[in-house]
């Protein structure tokens, strides 16, 4: 089923228009890629598309239905830094419990390794944390994921290793992706097409 924005306006309070009448759409198993200048509104669209903000006008549905707010968000979203989106107070297995039952097959294709889990977020590194905030975007029952940046502070060898595992599971459950960076190499790479908002 394909994720689709209708007519999409944003703005912050009584702000200028972010952006108007944006009409985009995801198909399964598709990666798409998100570029254009600092500060146009690609990470509040990401927002948009994932449910953390309404958007002033149109809508987002998924095979033609609006997404529900309650139970499990198929649109997940990860953002380029982990130390903000895990809670400081939990572990890494009660961080990961987020996402439902997580299979070690994923934590092993992202290098997540057994003994991290009863670490606290503040024990790992950023390249380390990143891998448990992708994990935990792809719960099994994520049908779209958006990486707004989300390899762009790691160095290259972590980087392709999250893409390579990414991309795999993507592929065999038929799950579309966004990719927003600023790096033109890395969209050339990974994505079917590219975006650009202006
Ligand atoms: N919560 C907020 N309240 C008011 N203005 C905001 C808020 N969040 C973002 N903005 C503003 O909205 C504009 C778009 O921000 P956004 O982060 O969506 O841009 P971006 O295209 O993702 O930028 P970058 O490429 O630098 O990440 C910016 O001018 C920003 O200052």
């Amino acid at each position: 089923m394909q994720l689709e924005a209708k007519d999409i306006s944003f703005r912050y309070g009584n702000g200028p228009w972010l952006f108007q009448g944006i009409n985009f759409t995801l198909e399964p198993g598709e990666v798409v890629g998100l570029t254009g200048p600092s500060g146009r509104g690609k990470t509040t669209f990401c927002k948009i598309l994932a449910g953390l903000e309404k958007p002033v006008e149109g809508r987002i549905t998924i095979g033609g239905s609006v997404i529900s707010k309650k139970g499990y968000q198929p649109v997940q979203l990860v953002f380029q830094h982990p130390e903000k989106a895990v809670n400081p107070h939990w572990k890494m297995k009660k961080v990961l419990g987020e996402a439902g039952r997580i299979d070690s097959e994923l934590l092993s294709s992202l290098g997540i390794e057994e003994e991290w889990l009863t670490r606290w977020p503040n024990e790992l590194s950023g390249g380390e944390l990143q891998r448990f905030c992708v994990a935990r975007a792809l719960g099994s029952k994520t049908t779209f994921l958006i990486a707004d940046e989300m390899t762009t502070m790691l160095d290259a060898i972590t980087q392709a290793q999250i893409w390579h595992a990414v991309l795999e599971i993507a592929k065999k459950r038929e799950m579309g992706i966004i990719v927003v960076s600023h790096e033109a190499k890395l969209m050339q790479r990974l994505c079917h097409r590219v975006v650009e908002f202006k």
